[in-house]
């Protein structure tokens, strides 16, 4: 992870100001689109990056400690090992960036992975996820417990109630008490995008996150139904290059939900070296949450490795 991010004071006067140019946005949106993607030479080189910024993530109403066991499992060799043998990657150590489950499963994952001498980060979704329409003091017990039984990293909502009536300082307070909560933990706040409206919203709710502090702001909860879009990408990660210029902090990006596809993953690794740069393209600044983007990404990898495709009884699993 990056150095924290400390936040700064809420800047309401400057905030009020800001109006963001929808046409820019999805012009910009439409060009990152229609960027050539790496050579194929290069394209397995970058699929395992993206395996590297995964947050391998389940987040079900039926998850056990037997799943979230096999997610671990998963997350430590995200690539079959005899597939980075032949790319001699077999000792390279690639794992996913962090497993991401509810609260209620921290333990079971931090058990596993402690099991498997592991020390993968445990993220945990909190503050009411997904839709956080629970009382504030709630949501805060709801961090202090996940960060109790060991994840490393908070993943919060923000109140979207308070973003759609612009009670942005409210936000930004509430933000605050999430990132005390949090202690040494980092915070990842999710906008929950697709609720949100306006690109110009968009936009000040990831001002008003970072200034609160935020490690990282990520785009959806992928239980909404509009998630991660390029265009709110590009409006989000240009709210992070600006706290950038403004502060000299980075913050990281995630973008998460509904992202399946290995084609997905290096349009998405294209966007952030394309609009932050290389700095960000590494897991302390980058993330996909995702929960079955890793068996796309596993299969391309066998194609472009062995120049066949897996028969379907071989297929690797997620
Ligand atoms: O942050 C993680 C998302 O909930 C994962 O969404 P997904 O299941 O659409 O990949």
């Amino acid at each position: 992870m990056s150095a924290r991010n400390p936040g700064t004071d809420f800047d309401l006067e400057w905030l009020s100001k800001v109006r963001v140019n929808t046409q820019a946005v999805l012009k910009r949106a439409q060009h990152i689109q229609g960027l050539k993607l790496p050579k194929k030479q290069w394209q397995t080189a970058w699929l395992l990056k993206a395996a590297s910024c995964i947050d391998l993530t389940t987040l079900a109403g039926d998850d056990t400690p037997s799943n979230v066991h096999r997610l671990c499992v998963k997350a430590i060799q995200p690539v079959r090992y005899d597939l980075l043998r032949r790319m001699d990657m077999h000792d390279k150590g690639l794992t996913t960036a962090a497993v991401c489950v509810y609260p209620s499963r921290v333990a079971d994952a931090v058990r596993s992975l402690k099991a498997a001498n592991s020390c993968l980060p445990v993220a945990s979704v909190a503050t009411g996820f997904p839709a956080g329409q629970t009382p504030l003091e709630t949501r805060l017990q709801e961090v202090r417990m996940a960060v109790r039984d060991g994840a490393t990293e908070i993943d919060i909502v923000i109140n979207r109630t308070l973003a759609l009536t612009g009670q942005w300082e409210v936000m930004y307070r509430e933000i605050v008490q999430f990132r005390e909560a949090c202690g040494d933990a980092h915070m990842k706040t999710i906008l929950a995008t697709g609720d949100l409206g306006t690109f110009t919203n968009i936009y000040k709710a990831s001002m008003v996150a970072m200034m609160a502090g935020s490690d990282f702001i990520k785009t959806s909860t992928g239980k909404e139904a509009i998630n991660a879009t390029y265009p709110v990408a590009i409006v989000m990660v240009r709210a992070i290059r600006d706290y950038f210029l403004r502060t000299g902090h980075k913050v990281g990006f995630k973008p998460a939900g509904g992202i399946r596809t290995a084609q997905e993953a290096l349009v998405w690794l294209t966007l952030i070296k394309e609009e932050l740069g290389n700095d960000w393209l590494h897991p302390h600044l980058f993330r996909l949450g995702a929960s079955s983007l890793l068996a796309d990404i596993e299969r391309q990898v066998y194609h472009h490795v062995t120049g066949q495709y897996a028969a379907y009884h071989e297929q690797p699993m997620a």
